[in-house]
């Protein structure tokens, strides 16, 4: 068993959300460091400082397609004067072998291509006539079509000062400065950087690996046929979908059928590639609640015993999301979390207590683990209801602009249709059995 139930309780007790948010976070840590190729690290906690080896840019560059100077030779140029130079050479980037710039000449160079030695400045192509004696340029012709355009003549139409259009050496970042700090989480800007200074890979807490199950004979899979009494499964859809959100690699599972013997050893099958397993349903009272059933019997899933046994169930202070399941199942001890089966439920549950967890064991900071929540005035047209001593979820549509939230849909557990509608949660605490229009309430974005 996980937990840390508080003494005075029983069995029957109902457990606040906090409290079982804080049993389920101290049952999870942080996964151990690996190294990895760059884009798999992609949304990851890095865990080393990154020191930069070569300065950024690693050498005086270009930032036009124009010609490199000397800036007494184009000094008091213009149109009508222009300074007329001559043309030694290509410098395209990635140039390694670069012709000296002497006076009176100018090299055609690229943008990103090493400024050659004896310039002090780039003109761009357009302040030139690109060696055509003819008027301002617009472009430069390609060197494979007109290779004579590397040498000749160029004239240049302005005057250029010391360093104009010069990318310095080290204007970036300097060798030896510090890249990125552990604990930062590697997005695309952070990965460019790191690409950009040569790491090809790095360490960091690898994404957790989640495996969702979903429970009932009722479940058929989308694109097949509906039978009597049958719906689709979609709950195993949206808590894919919401782990992968989160952060996770998730591997969805099926339906599997309301047998216990038949969740037991596919749950055992699973353990193998799952950080942190989640269910759905059959965790109520019902008769086939296989969930509760099959990981309730005796066993902690050491040795040769089955997977289970170390899963509490219980019920908590909240509306949608009462019945739930915590624990830990297998010879690892891996954490499941045993959602209720209705879709709301499921994916309210999930957003609460699932997400905190896989962020939890990413190593991400404790202010990045839960949705963030804003303070919101509620527009509807009647009071929102809700049950005493529960602390209800109610979804809604957050208007960032007028700081209003507007309810979507009714409190029903099975309105997929509106939770598909909305963008937050209204949380209605357990001391409020009715809030009324403009009044203040929170609201957990689902962002
Ligand atoms: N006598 C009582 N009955 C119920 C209670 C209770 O306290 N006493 N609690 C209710 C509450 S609250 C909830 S929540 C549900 C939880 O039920 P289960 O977790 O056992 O879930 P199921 O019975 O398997 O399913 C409930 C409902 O959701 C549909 N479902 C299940 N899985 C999926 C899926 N993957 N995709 C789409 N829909 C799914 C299922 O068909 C049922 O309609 O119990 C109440 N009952
Ligand atoms: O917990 Mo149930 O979620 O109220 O429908």
């Amino acid at each position: 068993m996980s937990s840390s139930a508080p003494q005075d309780t029983g069995r029957h007790r109902l457990w606040s959300v906090d409290e079982h948010l804080a049993d389920v976070l101290a049952a999870v840590r942080p996964l151990e460091p690996i190294e990895l190729q760059l884009l798999d690290a992609q949304g990851c906690v890095l865990v080393e400082d990154v020191t930069v080896p070569v300065a950024l840019p690693p050498f005086d560059n270009s930032s036009m397609d124009g010609y490199a100077v000397r800036t007494a030779d184009v000094q008091g140029a213009s149109e009508e004067f222009p300074a007329v130079l001559a043309v030694i050479g290509d410098v395209a980037a990635g140039s390694g072998e670069l012709p000296t710039v002497g006076p009176g000449q100018a090299a055609r160079i690229m943008t990103g291509a090493p400024l050659p030695p004896g310039a002090e400045a780039v003109v761009p192509v357009e302040w030139t006539d690109g060696g055509t004696g003819g008027g301002a340029a617009s472009g430069m012709t390609p060197a494979s079509a007109a290779p004579q355009g590397a040498a000749g003549e160029v004239r240049v139409h302005r005057a250029a000062e010391a360093r104009a259009h010069v990318r310095s050496r080290g204007s970036d970042v300097q060798a030896g400065d510090l890249a990125l700090a552990a604990g930062t989480v590697l997005g695309p800007p952070q990965i460019a950087l790191l690409a950009a200074i040569g790491r090809g890979t790095v360490r960091v807490r690898p994404r957790p690996r989640v495996v969702v199950l979903s429970t009932g004979s009722e479940l058929v899979q989308p694109g097949e046929a509906l039978t009597a009494g049958t719906i689709y499964d979609s709950n195993s859809f949206a808590l894919a979908a919401a782990a992968r959100d989160a952060g996770a690699i998730a591997y969805r599972v099926g339906a599997v059928a309301d047998d216990a013997e038949t969740l037991r050893s596919t749950i055992e099958d699973q353990l193998i590639r799952a950080d942190l397993l989640v269910t759905t349903g059959g965790v109520s009272v019902g008769a086939y609640d296989v969930v509760k059933e099959a990981l309730t019997a005796a066993g902690s899933g050491d040795g040769d015993e089955p997977a289970g046994g170390g899963v509490d169930f219980r019920k908590l202070a909240m509306q949608p999301g009462k019945p739930q399941g915590f624990g830990t199942v297998g010879p690892d001890h891996t954490p499941l979390l045993a959602l209720p089966g209705n879709p709301v439920s499921s994916y309210v549950s999930f957003e609460l207590f699932v997400r905190p967890a896989i962020r939890t064991l990413m190593g991400l900071p404790e202010s990045e683990v839960s949705r963030p929540g804003v303070r919101a005035v509620l527009k509807a047209d009647e009071p929102l209801r809700s049950p005493a001593a529960r602390r209800q979820f109610l979804r809604g549509k957050y208007d960032a602009e007028a700081g209003t939230v507007t309810p979507v849909g009714g409190s029903g557990s099975h309105l997929i249709a509106a939770l598909a509608h909305a963008d937050s949660l209204m949380v209605v605490p357990e001391d409020v059995t009715s809030v009324e229009p403009g009044a203040e309430l929170e609201v957990i974005l689902l962002g």
